[in-house]
């Protein structure tokens, strides 16, 4: 659950203070809405927040400074919403803004541009820090979702006592107000604002240690668009989406996920860490593969990767774990050839989860495709200590000749190679036609992963 704190309307003396500090303990997102403020005034607040947090900022007056500071959060209030348009909304997103809105009724979910990661509704409950300002849902209220519409974030009213029933309600998150700041113009005590918060995220599993102290300050995420690739886009060497032996055609790959970061723990990060410094270097797709820990560990991590996936606007893979990857809500699900059969892993998660499927031959590719897997992990493309047991390494040559099969055939399907690949591989491996890459150890253990990421993103996005 996706939880985003709100500043107070008015400014008061120590705020920037108050904000990193929220920030240091583990806080994702922060909007600042002080409505009718001047530019100076939000300009000088701006200045006292760490830098390091101002990519998690989102504004909601002045989208202007936006540039100026590297914010990539602009909240576009109702009013605003209806004087502007589809244009302006598509331009910000490719150029990586993220973009949210209000709505107060939930028909408008409705109608509201899929521009928008994520809008507030409310009030959901009655309101702490605005009298009179009363909750609209009944008791029994439960959301109904449609996929593509905008993340619905509750908002109003909202504390450690009701918090749980915005997830019964089937919410994607909540939004703090008067839970968060007093009236006195302070904060609220750190252990009473993470007390709201029922999967314990603003830990995230971390020791205490905020996502600051776990990756270094110089790194700050940056949130490339994410275009939904199209149909052209997909054709490879000649080969036709229209001619895939599966029949049909997948859209829903994005282009962001060429790359795809695993993850992994060793003695000095953890799964949850190793997470976080991938969406803070700009991944956008996650596979959270864990090994060797029972199911209802896993479930918990697999959690707090939402939670963070989520926050950071990106897709969420669950590695072998059908129930798991049902349970979180994940965008997909990954199972080897040794794993549960993909069309039993179907009838789990239904039929909107992205299913990814391993093969280390031509045949295995075919039978993806066969099975409906809407993407093929393709390796070992060199040895790698993250993975035991490999399978015969293909190198180059070995995934040219099965993408020059799979043409022959009149074959498609994005292919992701995965095994010991590095920055200087991704060149060859696109010229070869691979859609995208996996890659776990070579980012984990970059002197600098952002960069790395960047640079991976360039050549393959
Ligand atoms: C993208 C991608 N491709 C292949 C794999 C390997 O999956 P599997 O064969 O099930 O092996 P484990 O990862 O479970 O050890 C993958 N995880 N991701
Ligand atoms: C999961 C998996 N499957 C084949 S190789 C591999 C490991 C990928 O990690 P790395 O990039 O560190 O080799
Ligand atoms: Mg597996």
């Amino acid at each position: 659950m996706k939880i985003i704190i709100i500043s107070r309307p008015d400014f008061f003396p120590g705020e920037g203070n108050a904000i990193n500090r929220l920030f240091q303990d583990g806080m994702v997102n922060l909007h600042l809405r002080k409505p009718e403020c001047s530019r100076e005034d939000l300009c000088e607040l701006i200045k006292s927040i760490d830098p390091d947090y101002h990519s998690r900022l989102s504004l909601h007056q002045h989208h202007d400074l936006a540039a100026e500071f590297g914010i990539k959060g602009l909240h576009f209030p109702e009013k605003q919403r209806e004087a502007t348009g589809e244009e302006i909304w598509r331009d910000l997103v490719a150029k990586g803004y993220r973009l949210s809105t209000s709505i107060h009724d939930l028909a408008e979910l409705e109608r509201l541009s899929d521009a928008f990661s994520y809008t507030f509704f409310g009030p959901v409950f009655d309101s702490i820090s605005k009298a009179g300002y009363k909750g609209v849902l009944d008791e029994d209220f439960v959301l109904a979702k449609n996929r593509n519409a905008p993340k619905v974030i509750a908002l109003g009213g909202i504390n450690a006592s009701n918090i749980q029933k915005i997830q019964g309600m089937n919410f994607d998150g909540a939004a703090l107000l008067g839970a968060v700041w007093q009236e006195n113009q302070s904060l609220k005590s750190i252990e009473s604002i993470k007390s709201i918060d029922p999967i314990d995220s603003f830990n995230l599993g971390t020791g205490g240690l905020s996502p600051r102290q776990l990756i270094g300050a110089e790194l700050r995420q940056q949130f490339p668009a994410a275009i939904e690739t199209s149909p052209e886009q997909f054709i490879a060497k000649g080969q036709s989406p229209k001619k895939s032996i599966a029949g049909g055609f997948s859209r829903r790959i994005t282009r962001d996920g060429r790359l795809q970061f695993v993850s992994n723990e060793n003695g000095e990060i953890s799964h949850v860490q190793s997470i976080l410094l991938a969406l803070e270097a700009g991944c956008k797709w996650i596979q959270l593969r864990v090994k060797g820990r029972p199911e209802d560990e896993v479930l918990e991590l697999a959690e707090k990767a939402k939670f963070l996936c989520d926050s950071f606007d990106a897709k969420l893979i669950i590695n072998d774990f059908p129930h798991v990857a049902k349970s979180v809500n994940a965008y997909g699900l990954h199972l080897g050839l040794d794993d549960m059969p993909l069309r039993e892993a179907r009838k789990i998660v239904g039929e909107e989860m992205i299913l990814g499927g391993t093969a280390n031959t031509l045949q295995h590719v075919i039978q993806r495709i066969e099975e409906g897997a809407d993407y093929v992990g393709l390796g070992p493309y060199r040895f790698t200590t993250t993975k035991q047991n490999l399978s015969p390494i293909l190198g180059l040559e070995g995934y040219q000749r099965i993408l020059h099969e799979l043409s022959l055939r009149k074959c498609y399907i994005p292919i992701i190679a995965i095994g010991g690949i590095r920055q200087e591989d991704i060149a060859g491996l696109k010229a070869a036609g691979l859609y995208g890459v996996a890659m776990s150890s070579a980012l984990i253990n970059s002197e600098n992963t952002k960069k790395t990421i960047q640079n991976i993103q360039q050549i393959l996005c």
